[in-house]
């Protein structure tokens, strides 16, 4: 089949690439000029595994190709997704005008019936809004033809990109009743069917619910995110681990364990800017969405509570500290900065007077930039920031370490190997990724994510506190350089002055 992707980020990529691998005619069309000529260098704009060879594979196949010709691109494909950017506007409601120059465009070059795919996120309404613009712009050049505008969101995950779509678990397409909508469904089925395992993963349905589907999907994921995050914050308190309370409950099939992981915030173009976009739609149709109000503002607050653990252990004073930060990506495996926790953390600890040592293993260029957009007004803290090639390089002479992304690379610190680089051994681990207690067994303090008491009170085999002493008020938090300090000191509570 011949196809159009309009939009050539993370998902047309993807999208284009995938479908030429199965053995469509792809044509890619993207308005930024740098990375088309990118790609048609040979160049990848992102990282994403395994998706370069693919792309290689199939440009030197001839199934794919990348091009800035608007008018070439709709003559190419019977079928034209449109998967360009919908990033949140000020007051957090999708910004949709790429995807209204995109059906504009396509309206006003199509020269026979043409199927039109939403993939990008949009607010339900928008492809009832895509088929006006189609059908004005037609008008408008006198054309009479026919056309269908089907959803069909996406679901996958970076950094699992290429495998979530040769193996999706679903395929979700929203079309219409009708005889323009029964045709473009039936070119769907034939595109996905080689990845429509036994016939199972499509589920068709009215436009409206394929909408929201996609937004209900990651609305539900970051609940489940921010439901860990706050018990973990509450297990801090309560002198309980997360990570247990996280085995015991995911056991439960009716939870299961995938989206439980007590972390630094969930980042990424997704999430944050999702639910802000329904809550917004829940509010333009004169509702409220106040469990996913709580969600986002919880998930705000979660991306300071390991710059609060880093501030609480140092009193507040970073001047004259060296941090080294592992992992600036928002999730491993993708070098995508937008919304990435370490962004928030990383300018804190600057402006705490911290000079920053960064790691990442394929996000530094991106990092860069993002911290540089961030940090613009600030150029004096930007020079206390260095990147480094390689983990071991960060810890070299470092007060603390921060992990704040789990790459696979940080699984293996050893103590032996914080002991001996870093000047005093003490981890702040925002993802759980290393056991606390055998880190502590061996004379390393590490501070996780809703488990940092739990070691010490093991070390000490102390009992439970008594519930007198969880009543303690927070008060200012005293600058201890023993690293047991920030295990939250003898009790549960961090130790209070005054
Ligand atoms: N990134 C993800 O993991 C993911 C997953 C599922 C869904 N989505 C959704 O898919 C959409 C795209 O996301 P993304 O991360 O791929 O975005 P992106 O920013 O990486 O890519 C969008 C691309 O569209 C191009 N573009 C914008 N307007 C254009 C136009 N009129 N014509 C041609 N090209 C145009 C931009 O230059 C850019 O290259 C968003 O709605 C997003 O919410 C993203
Ligand atoms: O248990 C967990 C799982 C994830 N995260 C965080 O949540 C964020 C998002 O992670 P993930 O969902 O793996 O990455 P995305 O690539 O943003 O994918 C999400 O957003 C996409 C865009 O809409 C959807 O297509 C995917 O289905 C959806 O998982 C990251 O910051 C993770 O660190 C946690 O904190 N705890």
């Amino acid at each position: 089949m011949k196809v159009t992707i309009v939009g050539t980020g993370y998902v047309g990529l993807v999208t284009g690439a995938c479908l030429a691998e199965l053995g469509n005619d792809v044509f890619c069309l993207d308005s930024d000029a740098d990375k088309v000529a990118l790609l048609q260098a040979g160049g990848m704009p992102i990282y994403e595994p395994g998706l370069q060879e693919i792309v290689q594979r199939n440009v030197e196949e001839g199934r794919l190709l990348f091009s800035s010709d608007v008018k070439a691109s709709v003559a190419f494909g019977d079928v034209q997704f449109i998967a360009v950017g919908t990033p949140p506007r000020d007051d957090g409601s999708a910004d949709l005008s790429c995807v209204f120059d995109a059906a504009r465009a396509i309206g006003r070059h199509m020269d026979r019936f043409r199927v039109v795919v939403q993939k990008s996120t949009v607010p339900v309404g928008t492809a009832e809004q895509v088929a006006r613009l189609v059908r004005a712009e037609l008008q408008a050049h006198g054309k009479d033809l026919d056309f269908s505008v089907v959803s069909n969101p996406e679901f996958l995950k970076e950094g699992a990109a290429v495998q979530d779509f040769m193996a999706p678990d679903r395929i979700v397409v929203g079309a219409d009743d009708d005889l323009p909508g029964r045709r473009a469904l039936a070119l769907l089925r034939q595109l996905y069917a080689p990845v429509n395992r036994n016939q199972e993963r499509l589920r068709v349905m009215d436009v409206r619910s394929a909408e929201l589907t996609k937004y209900a999907a990651n609305a539900m994921l970051a609940t489940r995110i921010s439901f860990m995050n706050e018990l973990a914050n509450l297990a801090d308190c309560l002198g309980a681990d997360i990570e247990l309370v996280r085995q015991g409950i995911g056991s439960d099939p009716r939870i299961g364990y995938s989206f439980l992981q007590a972390g630094a915030g969930y980042g990424g173009s997704c999430f944050p800017k999702d639910v802000d976009a329904l809550c917004r739609t829940a509010q333009s149709s004169g509702t409220r969405l106040a469990v996913l109000e709580a969600v986002q503002s919880a998930n705000l607050r979660q991306k300071q509570v390991l710059l609060d653990k880093v501030l609480a252990h140092f009193g507040g004073d970073l001047r004259g500290r060296t941090i080294a930060v592992l992992g600036l990506a928002f999730k491993p495996d993708t070098d995508d900065m937008r919304e990435a926790p370490s962004r928030a953390l990383v300018a804190g600890l600057l402006r705490a007077g911290a000079r920053v040592v960064a790691h990442d293993p394929v996000a530094r260029e991106q990092a860069q930039r993002a911290l540089e957009h961030d940090l613009a007004g600030e150029p004096q803290l930007l020079a206390q920031l260095g990147y480094v090639e390689r983990p071991t390089s960060a810890l070299e002479g470092a007060d603390a370490v921060v992990i704040v992304t789990e790459w696979r690379h940080y699984r293996t610190l050893s103590a032996s190997l914080l002991k001996r680089s870093m000047r005093t051994p003490l981890v702040f681990d925002g993802r759980n990724l290393l056991d606390p207690h055998q880190l502590a067994s061996q004379g390393v303090a590490c501070v996780g994510i809703g488990r940092s008491n739990l070691s010490l009170l093991r070390e000490a085999d102390a009992p439970t506190p008594p519930a007198r002493q969880l009543a303690l008020p927070k008060k200012k938090v005293r600058a201890e350089s023993a690293p047991q300090a920030a295990l939250g000191g003898p009790g549960v509570l961090p130790v209070a002055t005054g």
